[in-house]
């Protein structure tokens, strides 16, 4: 068996083995199956388990290579991105006119019905449903009758979820066609007012738009919130859980300070608080954020341990925020353009005492052949394509990193990352004055 079988009796050898480790943990854990059925679990495949976590990303692994072996170069050159740019249309059509919402959870409706309930002309709403059905997202059960599916259900109930659509519809897809535009006229800018984004958006940056568009700034939150829950991105727990915590301020025994720079209302600290009682935490965001932040630390009772402070980040730290024992940034660096991180960084080591360290959470991208799993670095890409059209930033490798740090401080050096099978897509880079 393996190497010397054809590459489709070898996948299809490596699917049947994933598939019988997935399906025999479920089924001696007296979980259901995955299925597409509307009553099915949206996340079928725990994650919780490490040796069915690796099972799964290898089935789609193997998966997705038979998916492209059998279709061939020339159909996938030929149909490259069609439907997909297609299913985002309807999608995005039927979000707005209420679609996912108005089909009932647990029976079908007929298409007259759906069309009188959404105002959304019939013909059209058929189309659009027959469209995307393709893709599991809703079922014709009877002709001119649909339901949901387990795929189209994730859209009802949760506003967050549908706009994941939205962004990539509204958003990213303008942007997108501006990037051969804004390569061409600023191939070497790393200023975010010379972008994509800014090309498809009257000039604006992203934030100056957000700011005169306050509807778009909600949504935006609202699909910052939805790609951050279940398993697509690290959560703040799994970062409790990923970085030995511990270790900080334990030999003072009095806690040690984590300074969350640019941390929003401050999840990651509140996660790692409630796990480590030694440390102390100041979220530095702006102004607006203080209410909800202080809300959450009520609500995870930890007033007096989780503090908020409004501070822009391009400028120095103040006293209390000095020689702290870490200093945290997570999804702030991989927004900002080399020259703008430099300038963040310069911050945070003059701030920085003896045994501070600095711990980044973000992106670490493979080098060539690292062997990580082709849909984890499609992914991690896909980011690194949304940051350059979006704010002429970017995610970067662990080269990447290093040299940014040496480029700020000679002395910064990269003392720890921990990635898989500990943390999902970021990794948690410590770095450290030596
Ligand atoms: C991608 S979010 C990350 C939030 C948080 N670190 C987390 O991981 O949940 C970027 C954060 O940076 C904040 N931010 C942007 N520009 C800033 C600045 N100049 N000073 C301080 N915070 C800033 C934003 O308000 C936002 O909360």
């Amino acid at each position: 068996m393996g190497s010397n079988s054809p590459p489709l009796t070898h996948l299809a050898q490596e699917i049947a083995k994933h598939v019988s480790t997935i399906t025999s943990y479920l089924q001696s854990h007296n979980l259901p199956q995955p299925s597409f059925a509307p009553d099915a679990p949206p996340h079928p495949i725990p994650e919780t388990d490490e040796k069915l976590s690796s099972a799964r990303i290898a089935l789609i692994e193997a998966t997705k290579a038979l998916h492209a072996l059998a279709v061939g170069p020339s159909e996938t050159t030929r149909l490259f991105a069609f439907p997909g740019l297609c299913h985002l249309g309807a999608m995005q059509v039927l979000c707005h006119f209420k679609v996912p919402q108005t089909v009932p959870l647990d029976s079908p409706i007929s298409l007259t019905e759906l069309s009188t309930k959404t105002k959304l002309n019939e013909h059209v709403l058929g189309r659009l449903l027959r469209m995307v059905a393709t893709n599991y997202y809703f079922v014709e059960t009877n002709p001119g009758y649909f339901s949901h599916t387990a795929w189209s259900k994730t859209l009802a109930p949760d506003e967050k979820m549908r706009q994941c659509i939205w962004f990539r519809h509204a958003e990213l897809l303008p942007a997108m066609g501006k990037l051969v535009a804004a390569v061409e006229r600023y191939p070497e800018s790393d200023d975010p007012k010379k972008t994509a984004f800014a090309l498809a958006f009257g000039g604006e940056t992203f934030f100056d738009y957000k700011e005169k568009n306050p509807d778009d700034m909600i949504r935006f939150g609202q699909f910052v919130d939805a790609f951050a829950s279940g398993y697509v991105v690290d959560s703040p727990e799994n970062i409790a859980r990923g970085y030995p915590w511990g270790d900080i301020g334990s030999r003072s025994g009095d806690g040690g300070l984590v300074v969350d720079i640019g941390g929003g209302i401050g999840y990651v600290s509140v996660a790692v608080g409630k796990e480590h009682g030694q440390l102390r935490f100041l979220v530095q965001d702006f102004e607006d954020l203080r209410k909800q932040s202080e809300v959450l630390v009520v609500e995870n009772r930890l007033v007096g341990r989780v503090k908020f402070m409004a501070h822009d980040f391009f400028s120095s730290q103040p006293e209390e925020a000095r020689g702290a024992s870490a200093y945290f940034l997570r999804n702030i660096l991989h927004n900002w353009s080399d020259s703008y991180c430099r300038k963040i960084l310069k911050t945070v080591v003059d701030a920085m005492g003896e045994g501070s360290r600095i711990i980044i959470c973000d992106i670490v991208l493979p080098e060539a052949n690292s062997g990580m799993p082709k849909t984890q670095e499609e992914r991690a890409r896909a980011l690194d394509m949304t940051m350059l059209s979006m704010f002429n930033a970017k995610e970067r490798s662990l080269e990447e990193w290093q040299a940014l740090f040496n480029s700020v401080d000679e002395k910064l050096r990269i003392t720890q990352v921990i990635g898989r099978p500990k943390m999902r897509m970021d990794c948690l880079i410590e770095v450290r004055l030596i």
